[in-house]
């Protein structure tokens, strides 16, 4: 689905991420993992296609982004950003219908396979009985639910995701966190997300991609790479894994007194 070949990327004098040569297969679910100031939105930015590399390229689907029409691209990827401010009254619906203007390639209004879409979207996300507000009046997680129902809505193989479950409280982390998994397994979606929360990027992905944010990194499966030693070395500090029947819980070791 999606290849990055020996991609760079910097900011300033640091360099973020050095001769990244990685290739996420359909269906799989990526976390990208590292501590803050690491690279990981500036990456997730630069495979949307939002940031041009510092060299190397980014390819879906075997063509590289600039050789994407962007219309085309965009229906190949949705993208949801950390924050948004909203500058105008839109409704919660109005905001998730023009998330499906990739599809409108030779006219201006939306149709009703679109407001039937954008409904979909808004009941997975359990926030419908909310259609008619006006965004700016939502609460910092039902905004949140609002902005991945507009990425549902636009209905793409790859989906890129910056901390997700952002604001959200701890029954709508796993409904969502789920929902994603599952789009992958059923339906052959990608997904790449970036989260701190490393208990819940076990249970949902399938590989993690492990920045240091000094350029070196770290791709795998969940097996390979979130191992204690490897996390503790990729965030600067200590991690501590306990298994859970068949979960696994990840928690900072405690410093010395
Ligand atoms: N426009 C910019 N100008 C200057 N520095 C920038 C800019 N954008 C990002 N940076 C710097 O690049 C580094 C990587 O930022 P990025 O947002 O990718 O980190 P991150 O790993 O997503 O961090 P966090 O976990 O805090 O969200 C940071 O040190 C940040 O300050």
């Amino acid at each position: 689905m999606l290849s990055t070949h020996q991609l760079s990327l910097k900011t300033g004098q640091r360099q973020l991420v050095t001769a990244l040569d990685w290739q996420v297969g359909d269906g799989q679910c990526w976390s990208i993992i590292g501590r803050n100031g690491a690279g990981k939105s500036t990456l997730l930015r630069t495979l949307a296609g939002l940031r041009a590399p510092d060299s190397g390229h980014v390819a879906i689907a075997g063509r590289t982004l600039a050789e994407w029409p962007l219309a085309e691209l965009a229906r190949q990827r949705a993208f949801l950003a950390q924050s948004r401010s909203d500058a105008f009254a839109y409704s919660v619906l109005e905001t998730v219908l023009s998330a499906r203007h990739p599809y409108h390639d030779n006219h201006y209004w939306e149709g009703s396979d679109d407001h039937a879409i954008a409904m979909q979207s808004l009941a997975a996300m359990e926030v419908d009985d909310l259609a008619r507000r006006d965004v700016r009046t939502l609460s910092g997680g039902e905004r949140q639910r609002v902005a991945i129902a507009a990425m549902l809505a636009q209905d793409t193989p790859l989906l890129l995701l910056d901390e997700p479950a952002n604001a959200l409280d701890l029954a709508h982390q796993v409904s969502v966190m789920s929902l994603l998994a599952r789009l992958c397994r059923e339906q052959g979606k990608t997904a790449i997300m970036v989260g701190h929360d490393l208990t819940l990027a076990h249970s949902v992905s399938t590989h993690a991609l492990l920045l240091m944010g000094d350029g070196s990194w770290l791709a795998g499966t969940i097996a390979e790479v979130m191992r204690a030693d490897i996390l503790s070395s990729y965030l600067g500090h200590p991690i501590d894994v306990l298994q859970h029947g068949n979960r696994s819980i990840f928690i900072p070791s405690e410093a010395p007194a």
